[in-house]
């Protein structure tokens, strides 16, 4: 459990704030996040890459929620955005456009103006045909786009296959027999000025051993591009650090940035950059849920939760588990229980025969490590509404997200 929670009086608590005094008001199922977790993992992130003098540029994908974006305005964060719509929010938080890095595969034209518009720091390119627009547009618009070159490393970062993206064939990053393509027409260009590299290998990684693997093949091509004569002043080494969904495999920030900064030992005037997402968020959030049946079936009884795979996708998507705690704690017996969501796909499920207090209909419980890839992802699959999202900051908690009621959305389909 993240450190805000905790039981008193039986209840589940986030900082001072029962998570069932929170339901009783904004109604079940809902996320709720902790600030004061945010700022935790801010601090104990921007402390152990001290060693590397980098920069941090929250993941925005993770959690675009307006207020978790300001708490990393506030903290100094730049942001990492993948679409005009996540550089708007992260503008609309305060982070400076100068600390904007944009990355993604398909960027497309219009969102390209409006970065050029905004006038970010960084463009991480990831395809010839991109650089060549990017290219056009700055001539049109006359103006010029600072670039890195997102180079598909070939590194595996050992984590679930949906969510690896560094490996050969993988659809990121320019494959490098195409870098010294890349370089030479933004070296023509008057319109691009090249930054430097940039990699992101994953997502959800747990070992060091991958990000020592980039970073060794990175130093030996920066010390081989200097030496033609590329300016590559910036690397941007990604995000991808690993939290612990309750199995205690995790990635400390200090063990990653030692290794990184070993790895890249000699290689002079080089500013690094990382892009963290999950590991800020991850644990600050839950996902508080009602028990709304119990079925007694054989071989083991199902727990019926009113959220679903639409509002947490990442069991159903990747077979990941999210711990699981009853928001009250009793002394009582445990039992194996499957819990599963009302979705009409078997692939709603939650957890598969674990061990649990026995919770009753009516009861609610608490899915942990929610804070990221959480909210983000949810959609309105069987027309359920977009559930509500709260803060809990210095013992008080807001509603950050209202619930978009299924019929806010059907009015959207009134068009003639
Ligand atoms: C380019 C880029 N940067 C950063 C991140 C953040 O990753 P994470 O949330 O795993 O830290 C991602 C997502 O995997 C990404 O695609
Ligand atoms: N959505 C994924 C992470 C993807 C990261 C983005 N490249 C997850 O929940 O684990």
């Amino acid at each position: 459990m993240n450190n805000t929670l905790h039981y008193t009086n039986q209840q589940l608590h986030m900082e001072s704030v029962s998570l069932d005094s929170i339901a009783e008001q904004v109604s079940t199922p809902f996320y709720c996040y902790s600030r004061a977790v945010i700022e935790q993992q801010i601090s104990a992130c921007k402390n152990a890459f001290k060693v590397l003098d980098a920069t941090l540029h929250y993941a925005v994908k993770a959690n675009s929620n307006l207020a978790v974006l300001r708490i990393m305005a506030g903290a100094g964060l730049g942001a990492d955005v993948v679409s005009a719509g996540e550089m708007e929010r992260a503008l609309m938080a305060g982070i400076a456009a100068e600390k904007i890095i944009f990355s993604g595969v398909g960027k497309r034209k219009a969102e390209m103006l409006a970065a050029l518009e905004a006038g970010i720091a960084q463009f991480n390119l990831e395809s010839i045909s991109e650089l060549k627009v990017l290219m056009v547009l700055c001539e049109q618009q006359k103006k010029r786009a600072g670039v890195s070159v997102r180079i598909n490393p070939d590194v595996d970062g050992k984590t679930h296959r949906h969510i690896t993206t560094g490996v050969k064939g993988s659809k990121f990053g320019i494959p490098m027999e195409q870098l010294s393509q890349a370089l030479g027409l933004i070296a023509q260009s008057d319109h691009l000025t090249l930054r430097g590299l940039a990699v992101h290998i994953g997502s959800q990684i747990v070992t060091t051993e991958p990000y020592r693997a980039v970073c060794e093949r990175l130093r030996d091509w920066i010390i081989d591009l200097r030496g033609q004569g590329h300016a590559i002043q910036h690397l941007d080494l990604g995000g991808g650090f690993g939290i612990d969904y309750g199995d205690g495999q995790v990635l400390s920030f200090e063990n990653v940035a030692q290794v990184m900064r070993q790895a890249l030992q000699g290689v002079k005037d080089l500013k690094i950059a990382i892009e963290p997402g999950r590991s800020l968020v991850g644990d600050a959030g839950v996902l508080v849920s009602e028990v709304i049946y119990r079925k007694e079936v054989e071989p083991v009884p199902f727990l019926i939760l009113d959220a679903g795979m639409n509002d947490l996708m990442r069991p159903a998507l990747y077979q990941a588990s999210h711990s699981l705690v009853p928001l009250i704690s009793m002394e009582r017996g445990h039992e194996t229980v499957s819990v599963v969501g009302p979705i009409c796909e078997s692939s709603d499920s939650f957890h598969k025969e674990i061990s649990l207090p026995r919770i009753e209909e009516g009861e609610r419980i608490a899915l942990l490590q929610a804070g990221a890839y959480g909210a983000v992802m949810a959609s309105g699959y069987n027309s359920r509404d977009i559930i509500p999202e709260v803060l809990v900051d210095s013992g008080e908690y807001a509603l950050v997200r209202r619930r978009i009621n299924h019929r806010d959305l059907l009015e959207l389909e009134q068009v003639s």
